[in-house]
Order: C-alpha cells, then structure tokens, then sequence
C-alpha cells in the first residue's frame, strides 16, 4: 500500500472536526454548501472553519449546480482553495467557472455502471480533477454522501489526464481494499467517518487516515 495516498475528508462543520482532520494529516479538508445536506454549512461557519485551518490542507468547497450568485456570495466571504461541482454542471459550466473564479475544479461524476465512464474522458478534458463517485439512486434526497459504494472494479485500471479521487461508501475498514484495487492515490469519504448523519467522529476519521495511508 502506497504511503502518499491523499485523503479528503468531506462535510466539516465543527472546530473539533477540523482538529481532527489536522490531528489525521488528511489533505483535504471539505466543507458542504448544500442546504439539503446534513453537512450543510453557512458562509459565516465555513469562513470561521476555514480560517482556522493551517496551511498543507487544502480548502475544498462543494456545490451543487450554483448559480454565480450564490458562488459569488460564498466566495467573498470563505477562503477556499477548490471548488468541488456535485451536481448536473455541464462541461461548459465547469469550464466558465474554472475562468471566473480563478480556482482549480474538481467535478464528481457518478459511476453505477460501463456506461457512465465516457462521463469521466469528457470532463477530464475540462476539470482540473475529477471525484469518481457512486451514482445516487433515482430517489435520492443527496447527490453524494449517501454512503454507497459502487462496483471499483468498473475502473480498475483506468486512467484519466488529470488527477482523479475515490469516493462513495468508503469506510475505515473497505478503504484499503479500494485502493489497492482501483490504484486510487486519493480518496474522500463523508458518511463512513460519522457517528450520525452530519456528525463527524475524530476516531473514525483517524482510523480511516490511517487505513488509507497503509
Ligand atoms: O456529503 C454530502 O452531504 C454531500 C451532499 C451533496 C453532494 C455530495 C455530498 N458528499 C460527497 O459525496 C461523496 C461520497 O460521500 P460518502 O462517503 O459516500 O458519504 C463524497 O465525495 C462527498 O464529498
């Protein structure tokens, strides 16, 4: 198992969650701005948070299909470093938001089955990195961070030109087994590091780091 494998944990809302997430020496550090999460953050939590994180991890701030407005607005006033797109954003939306706010894109595209992986060639020719997650089911309230895993082996082997991460249903105890069978060098997880939807729990968090790293 490679040490450097890199690890976003998503959906932080508390102080004692960025502690913990610092504490792990995870990389990435995710905040949600999606009023229909549990994770859900407001502007002025995600600046308070997002300030008192030190410098090595990066600031990731996930959206679903925002207008300018509302990107506009929470970019005043949140220091972020990326800008994470899990919603139905078309090339062309991640391509003019990439120009407009001057941040990398990482765009998540759901994979179910072979038939989703075209998805993952057409916006790596636009993203900066992709999120390669498990596709919500139809009657999802969420469009990620339901805790579902998909079948890794649909990617196994698979490359794209930019930099990709793992994500969907990874837990402490399957996130080895992810790694080594998809070659993923990044993985983000929500819902397998929480003690109750929303709840982030500093052991789950370490053991999953830990698990990660190898
Ligand atoms: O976490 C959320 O609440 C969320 C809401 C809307 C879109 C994406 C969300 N989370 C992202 O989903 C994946 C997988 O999460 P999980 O580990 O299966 O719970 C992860 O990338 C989160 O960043």
């Amino acid at each position: 198992m490679p040490a450097d494998v890199r690890v976003k944990i998503c959906g932080l809302t508390r102080a004692q969650d960025i502690d913990a997430v610092v504490a792990a020496k995870a990389a990435f550090g995710g905040f949600v701005f999606f009023a229909k999460s549990p994770r859900n953050v407001n502007a002025a939590q995600a600046r308070a948070l997002a300030l008192s994180v030190p410098v090595g991890l990066a600031r990731v701030g996930l959206f679903v299909d925002p207008d300018d407005a509302f990107l506009d607005a929470v970019l005043a006033e949140v220091p972020l470093d990326i800008l994470q797109l899990h919603g139905k954003e078309s090339p062309e939306r991640v391509q003019a938001l990439r120009a407009r706010h001057g941040l990398p894109v990482m765009k998540a595209v759901g994979v179910a089955d072979d038939g989703d992986l075209d998805a993952l060639t057409t916006y790596g020719r636009v993203a900066d990195m992709l999120l390669v997650d498990a596709k919500p089911p139809r009657n999802a309230k969420l469009p990620g961070g339901n805790g579902l895993a998909f079948d890794w082996r649909l990617i196994a082997g698979r490359r794209w030109p930019v930099p990709w991460m793992l994500a969907g249903g990874l837990t402490p105890d399957n996130v080895a087994e992810a790694v080594a069978l998809t070659g993923a060098r990044q993985v983000d997880v929500s819902s397998g590091v929480e003690s109750a939807p929303g709840v982030k729990d500093a052991a789950l968090i370490a053991r999953f780091v830990g698990a990660a790293h190898g």
